[in-house]
């Protein structure tokens, strides 16, 4: 590639970055989302890359939808992006200042540690965020993750129910450690912190540590590297609770499981309380120890579900109350009948509608909800925009047939409404450029002509700007 056209293309990955805001939380774009390296542009689809497999299925299991959303809002309708995993080129575009970081000499331990764990071995470090605390210092808790913040239904009417308990009473046997567990973005994280924060509004002097396990990996390895070990574990084991995220992350990590064995026993056994979450129950998180899954579930093992309707309701409800915009009924009984399974997503529905309402002047209502969350939606339900969905809306704006349309008429009165027609598929669907030639009897280069000829226009002419986006959204809306 070509230095101009690196730099296009970083220009591109530094507009979706900056679309993510308010749609991922600053701290995960941060940790995840940025340091990916943008390697193309093809065919609609960017391709980013990472230097490992943990960290591609770690992005696609929570980010999938809303990076693609950031996505096409930067880039434009029908754009998606691809991750891959390339640790050459990952480590190649590596800040200078990144590859500091990097170990000049492995010690034979943290490289037994990464190659029994090739995944896991070059993970970011850990981040600054997760000093020992100082009595006072609630840093590593999310302020907004409190219990107040948080809405129960049916769904995580009994984690909740644990994780007050848990707040009342810490270090109970009976529920030392709690072990939440359950699908992405349905609150898990949430409740250990609102935990943490009930603890240190009683108990200031208390040390609550939260660390999301990749983390706990990374400064272990270095813990070893730079031979502090005695360092590493005078901060474990003094904290007086301890919140461990995404404990499957522990999986096939020799080392640190036999390392946090000790720091779970030193914990527990001072009745010093100690939270964990999981996406699955102990005993089925792959290649840990077994000695491991026997502590975890000795303790209150508790799962949470995906809301139901009316607590998504309420969520949504709840959020537009802290940000302070009144969203009507019917646009809440919309979005929370659509986006069913990961709380993330429905507040990133959510926040999506308020800014594009902000941004395009329009109202809260149905018909900007359509308009800003069309495919989104779509994506979440998986229905597709098909070529046939366009042109029957085009037909019957412009009160032609599809005969006309795909025929050779060459009259303006044919020719626009066509023009439009090849235009909006291209914007709206993933098709190629030969397959909507072939659906409208043409070739490719007179699709793209159209294309190039109505996108000049949208921008010259405020009526085709505007006919091109009310179509979009009775489009999205079927
Ligand atoms: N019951 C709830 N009430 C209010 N907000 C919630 C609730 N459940 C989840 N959320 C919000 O949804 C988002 C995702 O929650 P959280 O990060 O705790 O999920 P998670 O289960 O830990 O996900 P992951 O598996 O990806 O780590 C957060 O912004 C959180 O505040």
């Amino acid at each position: 590639m070509s230095v101009e056209q690196t730099a296009a293309l970083a220009q591109e990955w530094q507009k979706v970055l900056e679309k993510t805001v308010g749609i991922i939380h600053e701290d995960a774009v941060k940790k995840w989302i940025a340091p990916m390296i943008p390697v193309a542009l093809e065919n609609k689809e960017l391709i980013l890359a990472v230097d490992t497999i943990f960290t591609k299925q770690y992005i696609e299991q929570r980010y999938l939808v809303l990076l693609g959303d950031a996505v096409q809002q930067a880039l434009g309708a029908g754009y998606t992006f691809k991750i891959i995993v390339d640790p050459a080129i990952a480590d190649a575009q590596k800040e200078p200042s990144a590859q500091k970081e990097a170990p000049a000499e492995k010690t034979e331990t943290a490289e037994a540690e990464e190659e029994s764990a090739p995944t896991q071995g070059s993970l970011p470090l850990a981040s600054e965020g997760t000093h020992a605390p100082a009595p006072d210092d609630a840093t590593t808790l999310n302020s907004k993750y409190t219990f107040d913040a948080f809405v129960m239904g049916r769904s995580n009417q009994f984690p909740y129910a644990m994780a007050k308990a848990v707040a009342d009473a810490p270090g109970l046997p009976a529920h030392n450690p709690l072990f939440i567990y359950g699908g992405v973005g349905l609150g898990k994280t949430h409740l250990m912190h609102a935990v943490g924060h009930k603890i240190l509004a009683d108990h200031p002097e208390k040390r609550v540590l939260y660390i999301a396990s990749m983390d706990f990996t990374n400064e272990f390895i270095r813990s070893i590297r730079e031979k502090s070990m005695d360092a590493f574990r005078e901060k474990y084991y003094n904290i007086d609770m301890l919140l461990i995220d995404d404990i499957q992350f522990f999986a096939g990590q020799e080392q640190t499981q036999t390392e946090f064995f000790q720091t779970f026993n030193k914990l527990r056994d001072s009745g010093k309380q100690i939270i964990l979450t999981s996406d699955r129950q102990p005993q089925d998180v792959k290649d840990l120890e077994d000695r491991l899954i026997s502590r975890f579930a000795g303790g209150a093992v508790v799962d949470i579900q995906p809301p139901e309707f009316e607590t998504r309701v309420a969520i949504l409800q709840k959020k537009a109350q802290t940000e302070q915009v009144d969203i009507p009924e019917d646009v809440v009984t919309y979005i929370a009948s659509r986006v069913d399974s990961n709380i993330r997503e429905l507040e990133g529905a959510l926040t999506r509608l308020i800014k594009y309402a902000s941004m395009m002047r329009m109202p809260i209502d149905e018909t900007t909800c359509v308009a800003a969350l069309g495919n989104y939606l779509h994506g979440e339900k998986g229905r597709r925009i098909t070529m046939e969905m366009i042109e029957r809306i085009v037909c019957t704006h412009f009160k032609v047939t599809s005969e006309d349309i795909r025929s050779t008429k060459r009259s303006n009165d044919i020719a626009y409404p066509r023009q439009i027609a090849m235009f909006l598929c291209h914007e709206l669907t993933e098709v190629s450029w030969p397959t909507i030639g072939g659906f409208f009897n043409r070739d490719h280069s007179t699709v793209i002509h159209a294309h190039k000829k109505i996108q000049n226009l949208t921008e010259s002419d405020g009526a085709t700007k505007a006919l091109i986006e009310s179509l979009t959204i009775q489009i999205k809306g079927i």
